[in-house]
């Protein structure tokens, strides 16, 4: 579990963080999402007890942040978005030093590091120097790292930066497995999509503050004002534009006489939508379909950080 109470961040005078509320519950896996600058780095690194905050309090399992860092620390996994990775050892070498440094034992080690390996698609590269993986293959190691003493938390800032679609399909998948594993986890990324697929709840940062959170599904439905519907004729494309000009939650309506089709905005909730149907059907409208546009993480993240200054 990660909470953060009033989390404030300030470098001299300049606010990085403000005010953070966030409440993660054991099990979540929680995407953080903000443009550059946003404040995510500045979280995560305060979670990770490597940055201390200027007000506030963050907890992890219960444990501060602030107080008892050593606790902390044995509950998370922090994968950094710059990371260094000591290129004179082997793959398993480097893991084999991790897990040193938290007091596994070389018996344990021995069977725990193939285990990640496999787990991170890296089994093939065990004996291979560090420096000559992929970069995808770092960001997979580091990964691993940040398991090595199993921790129930894991903090993960942009694990997908900077890799090509068929590495971020990869990470993705073994975080899904991190996922069924019951590991809480947080991630950021501005690959909202992505985020979107493999997250629970969803939490969007601008300029260091929480501006929406909840489920992906919540956010849209919090912060679509107006859904886009479209509508197929076969035949009367004139009269339905009459028709839902004249529906007093529905504006901008757009003909594409080519294909017979319309499209509106509507600002009624769901029973409304299933009314306003009902009754283009009873008023004689041809109607082949009638269907509300998906508006994906993508939509709602330029909706909600509208104006926003991103200087
Ligand atoms: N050590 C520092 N001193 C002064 N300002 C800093 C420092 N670290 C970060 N900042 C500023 O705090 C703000 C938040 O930075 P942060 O790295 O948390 O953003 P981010 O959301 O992680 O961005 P990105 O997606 O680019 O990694 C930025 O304006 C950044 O310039």
């Amino acid at each position: 579990m990660i909470e953060t109470i009033n989390l404030t961040k300030r470098y001299g005078s300049f606010t990085a963080l403000n005010d953070l509320n966030l409440k993660i519950e054991k099990g979540t896996v929680f995407g953080f999402v903000g443009h550059n600058g946003a404040g995510k780095s500045t979280t995560f690194s305060i979670l990770a007890t490597l940055l201390a905050p200027t007000s506030g309090a963050a907890f992890v399992n219960g444990y501060n942040v602030s107080t008892e860092a050593k606790e902390v620390r044995n509950h998370i996994g922090y994968m950094p978005d710059f990371f260094g990775v000591y290129d004179q050892f082997k793959t398993v070498e480097y893991l084999d030093f991790y897990g040193a440094s938290y007091g596994i034992s070389p018996a344990e080690r021995q069977i725990l590091i193939p285990q990640l390996l496999e787990l991170v698609n890296l089994s093939n590269k065990s004996d291979v120097y560090v420096d000559l993986l992929s970069r995808g293959m770092k960001q997979r190691l580091c990964l691993a790292r940040s398991l090595i003493h199993d921790p129930e938390v894991l903090i993960l800032d942009e694990p997908a930066s900077g890799l090509d679609p068929r590495a971020r399909i990869e990470m993705r998948e073994i975080l899904k497995e991190l996922k069924n594993m019951g590991k809480t986890i947080l991630i950021s990324s501005h690959i909202l999509p992505e985020l979107a697929e493999m997250c629970d709840e969803i939490g969007v940062i601008t300029n260091g503050e929480l501006v929406a959170s909840g489920s992906v599904a919540d956010i849209q439905e919090q912060l679509q004002a107006n859904k886009i519907i479209n509508v197929k004729l076969a035949s009367d494309l004139e009269k339905a534009v009459l028709f839902f000009e004249d529906h007093h939650r529905v504006s901008t309506v757009t003909k594409n006489p080519n294909r017979d089709m319309l499209s509106f905005a509507f600002t009624g909730n769901d029973e409304e939508q299933i009314a306003l149907l009902k009754k283009a059907l009873d008023h004689g409208l041809a109607i082949l379909s009638f269907s509300q546009e998906e508006s994906n993480l993508e939509d709602v993240f330029l909706e909600i950080t509208k104006g926003v200054d991103f200087a």
